[in-house]
């Protein structure tokens, strides 16, 4: 069977929609090739929802970063290829001009049987009572109602158990190696390869503040917030859950990670966009 691939374009970006289309006609006859529906809309195409690519053999993301991590909240059943139109693209490892032919390379290897090329990388899982966040790519942060000057919350944390650190922050972050580049990085939390196994936990602006912490990826990381206002937890920055104190948020690896498709980037040369 033809492979199905879905593209999503950022949405108001007219050089996505474009190279959204430059793709739909690049491959022509050998995929069958849908766009998400805002851009369907543009191209005067019938759209789907980004939700319903889930089961595609590859979903192209082109924009920023925040379309990639929409994408994979979405659609993070299938692989995905981010193409970088945004201005850091660190999870968007293919430039504009080497899009098409991305694409229709990945799209040949299907068709001859052989599984799209990329890496797999973990997403974290974070629940409390009763409730369960999207699987986050780059982090779960639970800080307090706000940011800042009298914001905040007293947060507890331990990991498998014991616990490593207590202290009234601005809040706590849990960052995946992929993540580790992103809030983390601005947290002072420390960069981490993409081939290690590992989580990190980073407080926010805390009193009474201990070093960042790599722990091994089997570790199970509980947050405990206290405090008179509650706060929130919240994956890659987006999927928010509000908090009542005292609550309990248990942070670990989740079962189903992504699949980030193309070539694979060189990491150094990666953080120069950070700077
Ligand atoms: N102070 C900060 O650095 C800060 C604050 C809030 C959110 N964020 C990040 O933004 C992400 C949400 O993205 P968004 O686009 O919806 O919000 P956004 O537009 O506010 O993105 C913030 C920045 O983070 C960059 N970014 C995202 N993932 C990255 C990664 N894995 N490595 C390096 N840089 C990365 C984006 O390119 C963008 O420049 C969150 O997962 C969080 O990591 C960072
Ligand atoms: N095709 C689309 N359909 C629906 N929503 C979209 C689409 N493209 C983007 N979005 C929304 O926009 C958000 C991400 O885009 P955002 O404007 O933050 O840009 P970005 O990809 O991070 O790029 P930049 O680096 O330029 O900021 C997603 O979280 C999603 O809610």
């Amino acid at each position: 069977m033809d492979p199905s691939i879905g593209i999503v374009a950022q949405r108001g970006n007219d050089r996505a929609q474009a190279l959204a289309a430059s793709i739909v006609e690049a491959v022509g006859a050998d995929a069958r090739a849908v766009v998400d529906e805002e851009t369907g809309h543009v191209l005067d195409r019938k759209g789907v929802p980004v939700a319903a690519m889930a089961d595609c053999d590859l979903v192209v993301s082109i924009g920023g970063d925040g379309t990639f991590l929409f994408v994979a909240r979405e659609a993070g059943g299938a692989p995905i290829l981010g193409v970088n139109l945004g201005e850091v693209g660190f999870l968007n490892a293919v430039a504009p001009d080497d899009a098409v032919e991305t694409v229709v390379s990945l799209v040949a290897d299907r068709r001859q049987g052989e599984p799209i090329a990329g890496r797999t990388v973990d997403r974290l899982r974070a629940e409390g009572e009763g409730w369960e966040l999207a699987p986050a790519v780059n982090e779960v942060v639970v800080h307090g109602r706000r940011r800042g000057h009298g914001g905040g919350a007293e947060i507890e944390i331990r990991v498998d158990g014991e616990r490593y650190a207590e202290s009234h922050a601005d809040g706590v972050l849990v960052a995946t190696p992929t993540g580790s580049t992103a809030y983390n990085l601005s947290e002072g939390g420390p960069l981490v390869r993409p081939s290690v196994g590992a989580l990190v936990v980073t407080q926010m602006c805390a009193t009474e503040p201990m070093p960042p912490l790599v722990t091994d990826a089997e570790s199970e990381i509980e947050l405990r917030l206290t405090g008179p206002e509650g706060g929130y937890a919240i994956s890659d920055g987006r999927n928010r859950r509000r908090l009542e104190s005292p609550a309990t948020v248990r942070v670990a690896v989740a079962d189903d990670p992504i699949v980030i498709a193309g070539p694979r980037g060189n990491f150094f040369e990666a953080l120069e966009k950070l700077e």
